[in-house]
């Protein structure tokens, strides 16, 4: 594809992630004509965090291009943990809502595992809930987490087959580290997760067909970390000062994934950039989970969502 044969190609995500939303949109449509079913999802975000404004309204906007229903419900930074709770539970009881979605992080003076703890797991299109990583980790049917979820179809698009391929996991988070190891073990790699303690991280790294860098620590990843050829998937999203030192000295900021791109670009055959990478593919599994929870809570078979 690229003229130069020594720079890795690229994995455009944003474009993968358009397609799987057109798809989820289609399977929808047809949901609907079928089954009387629209799905609907409910995002909670509690405080003023600009950051997750900017992702709830993302997220608010691609769902009704899908043509599904979304209920976005702002409350106040000094909500306590009763009123959450109280409408979790009336979530969790309407029949039009098959995804409850609490943005994270939430408030220090709440208790996020006791609200993740009280969404209906059929409903819990983050795939946080202990019941859905346990399903997860014995195979069961259940809904996954959407970040790892979209790196897993990302890898599958780009290399087909994985079984038998050597996985790193750089980073140990419930929500990516720990159920992208689940997922790659569940397609048969040697999956090994790396982590703050993990001694001579650059060998290890070296020895990975698939390298996933989920630390959130800007550009930690280096280029001569990367096996020749190998898989990159970057999950971080960092912002760093731009490198217009004018610009910088403002206050404008850009933002880098947890790899040194244009290094590893120089080693690896195939790479995700940051941004246009695994933050649309985030998105596009979220719409995907809440049609797969719509399904399941009529007790339809959901239609294969693959490219
Ligand atoms: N309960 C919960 N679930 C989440 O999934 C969740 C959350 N809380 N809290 C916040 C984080 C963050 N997150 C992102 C999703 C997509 C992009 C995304 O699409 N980013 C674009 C634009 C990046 C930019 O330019 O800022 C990209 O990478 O190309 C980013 C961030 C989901 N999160």
């Amino acid at each position: 594809m690229t003229a130069d044969p020594a720079r890795a190609t690229l994995i455009d995500g944003k474009a993968f992630a358009a397609g799987l939303v057109e798809r989820v949109a289609a399977a929808s449509a047809r949901l609907e004509a079928k089954h009387r079913i629209k799905p609907g999802l409910a995002v909670v975000i509690v405080g003023e965090d600009p950051a997750s404004q900017i992702y709830v309204r993302n997220k608010g906007e691609t769902t009704q291009r899908a043509g599904m229903r979304s209920d976005t419900h702002r409350l106040p930074d000094e909500t306590d943990q009763e009123t959450l709770l109280a409408l979790i539970a009336a979530l969790n009881a309407d029949k039009g809502i098959h995804g409850i979605l609490v943005q994270l992080p939430l408030p220090g003076h709440i208790d996020a595992s006791a609200v993740l703890g009280a969404i209906d797991p059929d409903k819990d299109v983050d795939g946080f809930h202990v019941v859905n990583a346990g399903r997860l980790a014995v195979g069961l049917p259940g809904l996954v987490p959407c970040t790892p979820l979209g790196c897993l179809m990302l890898l599958k698009a780009e290399l087909g087959e994985l079984s038998g391929l050597n996985a790193v996991i750089v980073g140990r988070s419930n929500i990516v580290g720990k159920p992208m190891a689940q997922l790659l073990l569940g397609e048969s790699c040697t999956v090994t997760i790396a982590h703050s303690r993990t001694r001579d991280l650059p060998a290890l790294c070296r020895t990975a067909d698939i390298l996933v860098a989920a630390v959130g620590r800007a550009e930690m990843i280096r280029g001569d970390w990367i096996k020749p050829g190998a898989t990159v998937i970057d999950v971080g999203i960092n912002r760093v000062p731009s490198r217009d030192p004018m610009k910088a000295a403002q206050g404008k900021t850009r933002v880098v994934g947890d790899v040194a791109f244009e290094e590893a670009a120089a080693a690896a055959g195939r790479i995700t950039p940051v941004p246009g990478g695994v933050g649309p593919m985030t998105i596009a599994c979220l719409l995907a989970n809440t049609y797969t929870a719509a399904c399941r809570s009529a007790g339809v078979e959901p239609d294969a969502l693959d490219a």
